[in-house]
């Protein structure tokens, strides 16, 4: 199957990594709560914006195949996150730290992975095949022109996330309109400076996400961006323009995070199309590719750990 494909990549990319995750390997577990805000009500029905505190799971992650990768390289880092409201519902998502995916669609998310991984006969990528690809497909190189912008993040609590994919939400109504999410940081934007790096261990991010946990909750304010009509709804390499309007539409808060790495995200994905009534996946075939991968990553790394 295509998922299995795009799942077999990553494999090659990253080498066997038994356990972990195929993407986002490296990360660790966290929880907190949200609550949603007036203005969302008046945009979807979806139950966990009804104000009270919804109980949240998160996992924040470097993006990669490799759970021994570094933290101090210049990549994507993931908040996932999975809620459960009140009335049973869940809602889950994976949220990255650039505003844009690198692929358009499932089947370059193959190819994309291939010509960077070591070709056996040389142990390297080909470089033909690289330029080849990435002549052909302009747009997958547009998240790396973002990230090589940014600093490496020095904290997953002041960071910001987005979902890239584009959602419909519905309102009490029946009215329908399309968004894209973010989750800003109440800390600010914060990165590192070269001086810095040079200090820090591979490994820093997890500690200092529990070292500034356990000074305090750690906030993010949850906003939606609302599509005009023309705006790409299918493609998740293009973002939509900067004068969209955005509506703050809730709080998340990060209270806990696991001592070690484990705890509950390890038994479970989270899969972007599992969302509430009121909240519905767009047609964006990136989008609607990701729950069978995830789920094949899962039982892959699950079957693992039972061995
Ligand atoms: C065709 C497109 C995609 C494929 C094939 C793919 C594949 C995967 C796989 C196999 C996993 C591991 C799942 C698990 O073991 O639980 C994963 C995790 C993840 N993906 Fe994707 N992905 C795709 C698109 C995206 C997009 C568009 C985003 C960003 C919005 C994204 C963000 C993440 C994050 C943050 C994680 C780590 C989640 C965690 O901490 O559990 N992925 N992806």
């Amino acid at each position: 199957s295509l998922a299995e494909q795009q799942v077999n990549a990553l494999e090659g990319l990253a080498g066997k990594q038994p356990t972990a995750r195929r993407s986002g390997a490296k990360g660790l577990c966290a929880s907190g709560h949200f609550t949603g805000h007036a203005d969302a009500r008046a945009l979807t029905s979806a139950s966990v914006f009804n104000g009270d505190k919804v109980p949240v799971i998160a996992r924040f992650s470097v993006g990669g195949g490799n759970p021994k990768g570094t933290d101090k390289a210049k990549s994507v880092r993931g908040l996932a996150l999975s809620f459960t409201a009140a009335n049973g519902e869940v809602w889950q998502m994976a949220n990255i730290s650039a505003p844009i995916f690198f692929v358009k669609s499932p089947e370059d998310f193959v190819t994309f992975v291939k010509v960077r991984s070591a070709d056996p006969a040389t142990g390297k990528p080909d470089p033909e095949k690289l330029k080849a690809f990435n002549e052909a497909h302009p747009e997958t190189l547009l998240q790396g022109a973002y990230v090589a912008k940014q600093p490496v993040p020095a904290s997953y609590g002041a960071l910001n996330y987005w979902g890239v994919n584009a959602f419909e939400l519905n309102d009490a109504r029946g009215q329908s309109r399309f968004v894209r999410w973010q989750f800003v940081p109440e800390a600010g934007v914060l990165g590192l400076s070269e001086e810095q790096l040079k200090d820090l261990p591979n490994d820093f991010l997890a500690d200092e996400l529990r070292a500034r946990v356990a000074k305090a909750p750690v906030g993010f304010e949850f906003k939606l961006q609302l599509a005009e009509p023309g705006d790409n709804l299918l493609d998740p390499t293009q973002a939509w323009p900067d004068s969209r309007k955005l509506v703050s539409a809730g709080r998340l808060v990060i209270d806990k995070v696991e001592a070690m790495a484990g705890g509950d995200c390890d038994r479970i994905t989270f899969n972007p199309l599992i969302t509430p009534k009121g909240i519905k996946p767009s047609a964006d075939p990136v989008l609607n590719a990701r729950a069978a991968a995830y789920g094949v990553s899962l039982g892959r790394r699950l079957s693992e750990t039972a061995n």
